[in-house]
Order: structure tokens, then C-alpha cells, then sequence
């Protein structure tokens, strides 16, 4: 039997992106040195601009041609949108959006293309580390795991933590949020994503504790994770820079999905 020059299964060549801001926007950069090219951007409906390289789009439908990948960097809303339609199409779609999870008829809907089309749903693993070590830990029993966000108050704007707290106001660390991952998820779809991340590489959306705080004395995107098990134990900190155009969204986020695409153009790889 012949050996094929290539392993064309492997190899990802063009995608279409969701969103076109902080986050796609870093992405969109870093495609050329990935030899990947993007044939459309998907934005919302009445942002479409159809003589641009690529272009902007808002329906799934309208794409020029088939992409390997749909990258979700649109948030929430844009998942919920478009995610099922690209995978029940048999497209797999990659997402930072992973606090959408949360929601269980987003999941479900997800969960459901998926498994029509025969299509796959790739979390990222934005903004925080650790997931790795947390997924075969939760091979065996976990006891506890909570997961601290700590962000300046700047990092807090336009979520919930506005009429928790006055942001402009604290001089100390302030936590705005006690609860599940599932809470925290549903309620900070801009900034709990790391939890949900937390949540669904180790015991689940209900059984993750989360502690969210606004801290006017850092000037990072501090991320803890907390676990015991019968593994043993494990404490996992990063202080995240966040993106220049939005300081919400850390820069590993944005890293985290161009990891992903490199891994996935590799022959081996994790
Ligand atoms: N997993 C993780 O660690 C992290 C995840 N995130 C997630 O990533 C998302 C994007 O972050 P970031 O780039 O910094 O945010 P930005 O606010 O900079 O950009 C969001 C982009 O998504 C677009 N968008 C929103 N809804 C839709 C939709 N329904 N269809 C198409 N496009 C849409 C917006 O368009 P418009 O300008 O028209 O509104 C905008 O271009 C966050 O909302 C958050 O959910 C963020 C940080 C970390
Ligand atoms: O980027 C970050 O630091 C984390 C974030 O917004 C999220 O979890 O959604």
C-alpha cells in the first residue's frame, strides 16, 4: 500500500471567522504564518460588507465555499447562533465561548448538530491553564473545585459586577460573585468563560465553586484554580495580560485559539 505525501485529514486550510473583534482580531493576524486563509467573517446581520477580503457575512448560507473550521470569537450569542448551523452541516466549529455551555438548550442544540452532521465542538482553553492536569485528575474522585477570577475594575465593565459594586468607587478587592460555575457562566457571558472552562474539565457546571473579584491593586487577569482529589492536589495561578483593545479579555484567550490551530495542522501534537 502507498504512503500519501500528505495527511490531508489533519491539515486545516481555510476557516471562516465569527466576530471581528478583540479576540478575531488577534487570530485573523496570526493566520498567514498558519497558512490558513480566511474565506468569510461572520458578524451580525446589517454589518455585512460583500465586496470585502473575505467577506462579512452574517448567514452561514452565504459563505463562497466550504471552510474546514468555523472559529466562534463572537461571544455567546454568536455560538448559540451559528454553532449548530455550521455543525449540522458537518463543519466543526471551535469556541472560546465556552460559558454558553452553561445553558442547557444552547448544549443541547449544540450537542444535537453535532452528532447529526458528524461534526465536532473544540473548546479552547482561553484564558487559563491547568485544564490538562484537572481533566485526569477528574478521573478519579474530586473532592473540591473552586476557581477565583480577579480582574481590575476596568476588566469588570459592562458585566453584572457594575451593579454589584461601584467599580469606580473600591479601593480594596471587592468580590461580586459567590456561586456555581453554571451561575457565574450565565451571568458574566464576557467574563466567566474561564470558569466554565474550570467547570467542564474537572466535576461539572454545579459542583465548581467560583468567586469573582474586582481588584483595583492589580493591573492583570488573575485566574486561581483550586483542586482536591484522590489525585492528591493541585493550585494553579495566571496573571493574564489583557488584549490592547479590550482589557476584559486576556491575550492567552486569543492565544489559546492560534494554539489550537497549530496543533491541529501537526501530524503529532497533543
Ligand atoms: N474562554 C476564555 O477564556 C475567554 C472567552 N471570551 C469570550 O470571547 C468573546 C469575545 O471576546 P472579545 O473579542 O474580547 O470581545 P469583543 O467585544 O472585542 O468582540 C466581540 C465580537 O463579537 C461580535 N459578535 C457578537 N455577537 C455576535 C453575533 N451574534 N454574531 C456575529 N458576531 C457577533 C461583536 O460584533 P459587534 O461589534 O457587532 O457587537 C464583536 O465583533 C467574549 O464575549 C467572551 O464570551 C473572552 C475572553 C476569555
Ligand atoms: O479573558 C479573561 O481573562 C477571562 C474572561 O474574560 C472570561 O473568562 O470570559
Amino acid at each position: 500500500m502507498g504512503v500519501p505525501a500528505r495527511l490531508p485529514n489533519l491539515m486545516l486550510r481555510t476557516v471562516a471567522i465569527i466576530g471581528h473583534g478583540a479576540i478575531a482580531r488577534y487570530v485573523r493576524a496570526q493566520l498567514p504564518a498558519l497558512n490558513i486563509t480566511e474565506i468569510a467573517a461572520i458578524v451580525r446581520p446589517g454589518k455585512e460588507i460583500g465586496d470585502s477580503t473575505p467577506p462579512f457575512i452574517s448567514d452561514l448560507n452565504d459563505l463562497p465555499s466550504r471552510p474546514d473550521l468555523v472559529i466562534d470569537c463572537g461571544g455567546h450569542q454568536a455560538l448559540a447562533a451559528h454553532g449548530p448551523v455550521a455543525l449540522a452541516l458537518g463543519i466543526d466549529v471551535m469556541t472560546v465561548s465556552l460559558g454558553a455551555l452553561a445553558d442547557l438548550q444552547i448544549e443541547r442544540s449544540l450537542r444535537d448538530a453535532g452528532i447529526a452532521g458528524g461534526a465536532r465542538l473544540h473548546l479552547v482553553s482561553g484564558a487559563i491553564g491547568g485544564l490538562d492536569a484537572l481533566r485526569s485528575a477528574a478521573v478519579g474522585t474530586i473532592s473540591q473545585v473552586s476557581y477565583t477570577g480577579r480582574k481590575p475594575p476596568n476588566g469588570w465593565r459592562g458585566s453584572p459586577a457594575e451593579a454589584a459594586i461601584d467599580l469606580d468607587a473600591i479601593t480594596a478587592p471587592t468580590p461580586h460573585f459567590n456561586g456555581t460555575a453554571r451561575e457565574a457562566a450565565l451571568t458574566y457571558p464576557k467574563n466567566a468563560n474561564v470558569a466554565a472552562a474550570v467547570a467542564l474539565a474537572g466535576i461539572g457546571f454545579d459542583k465548581t465553586q467560583v468567586e469573582l473579584i474586582a481588584d483595583p491593586t492589580v493591573t492583570e487577569n488573575i485566574h486561581e484554580i483550586a483542586v482536591q482529589g484522590a489525585f492528591g492536589t493541585f493550585h494553579f495561578q495566571i496573571a493574564g495580560k489583557g488584549l490592547p483593545d479590550n482589557p476584559r479579555s486576556s491575550t492567552l484567550a486569543a492565544m489559546s485559539i492560534v494554539a489550537a490551530l497549530a496543533e491541529m495542522q501537526k501530524p503529532i501534537g497533543f
